[in-house]
């Protein structure tokens, strides 16, 4: 197995590593990590000891194939300067941020590059990741990264201008569904004389099912709807409340998410000087 270097254990870097872990895709040894505060680090290697903890990236550079970034965008740019003058032709360089693209890491270092946008869904091998290549990528460094994407996700290859709108459907998706989860709780709640704990199991709990019947190929979105709006039945009344009420809402939440993201890109380009 290649040596997955991994800089940035916040958030998502430790849902890659544990995901990777519990799939058993990854040894704890095939894995060296580092973070900036080196304590969040040294706790995934109290969880799994054979991880190898770097003090700094270059360590990291020096020791491993793939070379994973999951630092914030505006951090990349800087972690990139001070550790390209290390990076080889033979390594890997893969960020997992939508908002710089392959060719600007490209731009930046003298190595393949790719993409690999991941999904909170992955923690449990599950959902999609989205990735992209840079031109130099050979064809078995994207065997690879395909098979670590696959371990724990369904992997897609996006272009890049549709990176923003996968993104928002893959990656925020979860926490977008979450939120009407939970307004569709707290309304139960008000409404009724259910109390929040009943509520929220069974709304849970109906959300598994409901991702069970789609994972299985049970059902469609369609046909799981007609199925359930028995003609003349009460789901029907509930879904044309939906349909009176929602309007624009999603419109207007992707447009929210892509003037953000032209802010970010801004302040990407600004900083590698090259365009997305
Ligand atoms: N959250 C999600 O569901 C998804 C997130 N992403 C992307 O993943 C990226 C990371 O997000 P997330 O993990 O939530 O962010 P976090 O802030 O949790 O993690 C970033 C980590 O990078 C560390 N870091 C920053 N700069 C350096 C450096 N120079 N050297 C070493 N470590 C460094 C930080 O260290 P310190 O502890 O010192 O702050 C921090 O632990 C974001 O760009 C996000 O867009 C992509 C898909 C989904
Ligand atoms: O880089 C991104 O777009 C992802 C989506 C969720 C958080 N960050």
């Amino acid at each position: 197995m290649k040596k997955i270097g991994v800089i940035g254990t916040g958030n998502m870097g430790t849902i890659l590593i544990e995901a990777w872990l519990e799939a058993k895709i990854l040894n704890p040894a095939d894995l060296i990590i580092t973070n900036r505060t080196l304590s969040k680090a040294l706790v995934l290697k109290e969880k799994h000891p054979g991880i190898k903890v770097a003090e700094s990236a270059a360590e990291i550079v020096e020791q491993a194939d793939f070379i994973f970034l999951c630092v914030k965008p505006l951090q990349i740019n800087s972690l990139l300067q001070g550790i390209k003058q290390h990076i080889k032709r033979d390594q890997l360089v893969i960020s997992i941020t939508s908002p710089v693209s392959v060719s600007q890491l490209e731009s930046a270092v003298n190595a393949p590059c790719a993409r690999f946008i991941p999904s909170i869904t992955n923690r449990v091998g599950s959902g999609v990741s989205l990735l992209s290549f840079s031109e130099s990528c050979s064809k078995e460094k994207v065997s690879a990264l395909f098979d670590l994407a696959s371990a724990i996700s369904a992997p897609v290859i996006i272009e890049n201008d549709i990176t923003r709108v996968a993104s928002d459907i893959v990656s925020c998706g979860p926490a977008f569904f979450s939120y009407l989860a939970q307004a569709f709780i707290d309304a139960a709640c008000q409404t009724t004389k259910i109390d929040k704990e009943t509520a929220t199991t069974l709304t849970e709990n109906m959300l598994v099912g409901l991702g069970e019947l789609l994972g299985k190929g049970v059902y469609t979105l369609p046909t799981l709807q007609e199925k359930v709006c028995v003609k003349g039945g009460i789901t029907g009344e509930g879904i044309k409340v939906l349909e009176a009420e929602t309007g624009e809402m999603f419109h207007h939440l992707f447009q929210a998410t892509h003037e953000k993201f032209a802010e970010d890109l801004h302040e990407v380009e600004k900083q590698f000087g090259h365009p997305y």
